[in-house]
């Protein structure tokens, strides 16, 4: 939550020149306070969909502890869902049409598992633009996990995403690249995220349409960039929202496929992840299972347990730092009716007025 400028102390402009939000007395004193309307788009998988609710839920109500956020999940059509996934939904989420009605302040949109091999094939993709369009309008800022990053940038500017000759899968250092930008500011300038994804967009094709990169790996590509206004949209490639345990559990479904024939190759460590130790329980797992495979015999469970002691999340600080700074600019700009965008005198085209 921002300071308040009560004295002349020199400090507080000193700050506020460092990219500190600083509110002038009378600012404060006129200021609307109230809850945070946050939605959450959730098109994960059976298997994540209350993992991915409890990582975003987690990272809204983590990142700032003064401040009261109402989250909202919903869905869209055209996912396959197993029986008890639709009764979970039917019975805790909202539907799209409440969701517009009532308005909401951010839009958080989770990645997904797709099926073709372009994005306008799947079934999801026209329930997704409607989404799209209807949140660009009415919503003060969007922000896009991965597969819809992807689907965003498609859907505004025409950019197909490049699939990758390998699955990019690990834990990744990143770099903040525009230290001015009050997403970033104040947030570590090195830290790690993970990603998991075949495809890729491209830097240079981001720029070439005008958005901004933030935060950019060497090895992975970029993870943040925002819109060319600088805020309604935030377009994140990895995943700062996974739990310690993500990723070993999708390294323990590729190793199940490959026992179960659906690869033909045991699945490489997801990279900069494992520590020696987790490396030589799964080397010894690995000869186990394929000796398995090859005698058509049942296989033991992955040793989780032993394994999840090792895991560290060094990612998720940095995380609730961005979610901390991105809510906290959303509620100074947001209008008190949640229906609507912006307060009266933001510039929807440049609303951090940068
Ligand atoms: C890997 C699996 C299948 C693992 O799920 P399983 O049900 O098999 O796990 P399990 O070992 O049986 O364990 C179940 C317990 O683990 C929890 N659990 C399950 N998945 C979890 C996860 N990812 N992170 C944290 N916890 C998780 C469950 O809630 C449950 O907890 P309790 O027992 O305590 O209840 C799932 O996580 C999954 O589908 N993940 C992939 C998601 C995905 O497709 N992401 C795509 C995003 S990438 C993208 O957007 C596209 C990029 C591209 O196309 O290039
Ligand atoms: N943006 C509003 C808060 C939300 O109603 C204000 O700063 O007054």
């Amino acid at each position: 939550m921002p300071l308040v400028a009560h004295t002349n102390l020199p400090t507080f402009w000193r700050l506020q020149d460092e990219g500190e939000e600083i509110l002038t007395p009378d600012r404060a004193s006129r200021q609307s306070i109230r809850e945070l309307h946050v939605g959450l788009l959730n098109i994960m998988p059976d298997a994540a969909l209350e993992a991915t609710e409890r990582q975003f839920f987690r990272l809204v109500g983590a990142c700032n502890q003064i401040a009261q956020f109402h989250v909202h999940p919903f869905t869209i059509e055209g996912l396959q869902r197993s029986p008890a996934a639709l009764e979970h939904i039917h019975t805790y989420y909202e539907s799209f049409e409440k969701i517009k009605l009532d308005g909401l302040d951010a839009l958080i949109i989770s990645g997904a598992n797709v099926t073709h091999d372009h994005l306008q094939d799947e079934a999801f993709w026209q329930p997704l633009t409607e989404v799209f369009a209807w949140a660009k309008q009415n919503v003060t800022s969007i922000l896009c996990s991965c597969l819809a990053t992807h689907a965003l940038i498609q859907s505004c500017y025409g950019v197909e995403r490049t699939r990758l000759p390998a699955k990019r899968w690990g834990v990744f250092s990143h770099r903040v690249v525009d230290r001015q930008h009050p997403l970033v500011a104040e947030v570590n300038t090195r830290f790690d995220v993970p990603h998991s994804r075949y495809n890729e967009v491209f830097k240079a094709d981001m720029e070439k349409h005008g958005l901004k990169i933030l935060v950019a790996s060497e090895e992975a590509g970029v993870h943040l960039a925002v819109s060319p206004d600088g805020f309604r949209v935030i377009f994140f490639q990895g995943h700062p929202e996974y739990d310690d345990i993500s990723l070993l559990k999708e390294y323990k479904r590729e190793v199940m496929r490959f026992y179960n024939g659906e690869r033909d190759d045991y699945p490489p460590y997801p990279e900069h992840y494992f520590d020696v130790a987790v490396q030589n329980i799964l080397s010894t797992y690995a000869e186990h299972v394929k000796a398995a495979k090859r005698a058509g015999e049942p296989i033991q469970q992955l040793p989780e347990a032993q394994i999840l002691e090792h895991l560290d999340i060094t990612w998720r600080d940095s995380a609730k730092a961005v979610f901390n700074n991105w809510l906290g600019k959303v509620y100074q700009i947001t209008n008190e009716d949640r229906r609507l965008p912006f307060m009266d005198g933001i510039d929807p085209d440049n609303p951090l007025g940068l």
